[in-house]
């Protein structure tokens, strides 16, 4: 059985003194790590604050995005050694926002996903279609080419604990979901792409989150799917009631 996983992706919100308000307010509330994965995925400047202030918790810090290169000069750029170095556990990689409005490839993210390997961060790993893909009946085809070029030359093992992320671009931010059925097919289809490349014991054990417009409304829907074991979420992650009702419903599935 798949341990579900929540995910807050706080994107470019909030200032410390909030974010730690919210790490205060939610870090003793939600369930212990054996029922439900809980994590905050919160901008750069925040996370050794928030991982000082949740240790010995089960919510977990994770990070937006990372460079693949350990240092060097890349002005701006963040990297998986200085993570690491802040006791940071999970890295959201190849956001549809990175890939539409920072240029960011599947050759990137692939780059990035062995950085996280290599420096024992766990990726979360973002895959979904645009609304014209939908429409173009694309949206299998698209999202399996970004598994496979994102997860190209791991091994087993390491597909195994991959987390990756379906959001429908159209869903995100919109307040329009895709249907638990539809979630559930594409998330399926991305569960046997994984066994054909990989094998079926990658297949059983990858996570798979849906992403899009999760609010506490429609969780349980969505985590009461198959081939679901989680969410990314955004908006309703701002809030420490809204994100602690989110890996509640985890705990049930
Ligand atoms: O990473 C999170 C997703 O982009 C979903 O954002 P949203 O929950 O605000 O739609």
């Amino acid at each position: 059985m798949r341990k579900q996983v929540i995910a807050g992706n706080w994107k470019m919100n909030k200032v410390l003194n909030e974010a730690e308000q919210f790490v205060q307010a939610a870090k003793n509330e939600v369930p212990g790590e054996e029922q439900v994965e809980s994590v905050v995925c919160a901008p750069f400047p925040f996370l050794h604050s928030l991982i000082k202030e949740t240790e010995g918790t089960p919510l977990k810090v994770g990070a937006q995005n990372m460079h693949f290169e350990e240092s060097g000069a890349f002005t701006g750029e963040v990297s998986p050694v200085m993570l690491k170095d802040l006791g940071v556990s999970y890295v959201v990689l190849g956001h549809s926002e990175r890939r539409e409005l920072f240029g960011e490839t599947d050759e990137d993210v692939n780059k990035k996903v062995h950085a996280a390997f290599k420096h024992d961060l766990t990726p979360i790993v973002c895959v979904g279609e645009t609304l014209e893909q939908r429409e173009n009946n694309e949206t299998m085809n698209h999202v399996e080419a970004q598994v496979k070029k994102a997860l190209e030359g791991l091994s087993d093992e390491q597909v195994q604990q991959v987390i990756i992320a379906y959001e429908p671009i159209w869903a995100i931010g919109t307040g329009k979901t895709s249907s638990a059925e539809d979630a559930n097919e594409v998330c399926s289809h991305i569960r046997n792409v994984v066994k054909e490349f990989s094998s079926e014991t990658a297949a059983e054990a990858v996570r798979i989150q849906y992403g899009g417009s999760v609010k506490p409304a429609n969780v349980d829907e969505l985590l009461g799917q198959s081939d679901i074991d989680g969410a990314l979420v955004g908006g309703a992650s701002l809030e420490a009631d809204s994100f602690l009702k989110l890996v509640e419903a985890g705990k049930h599935e």
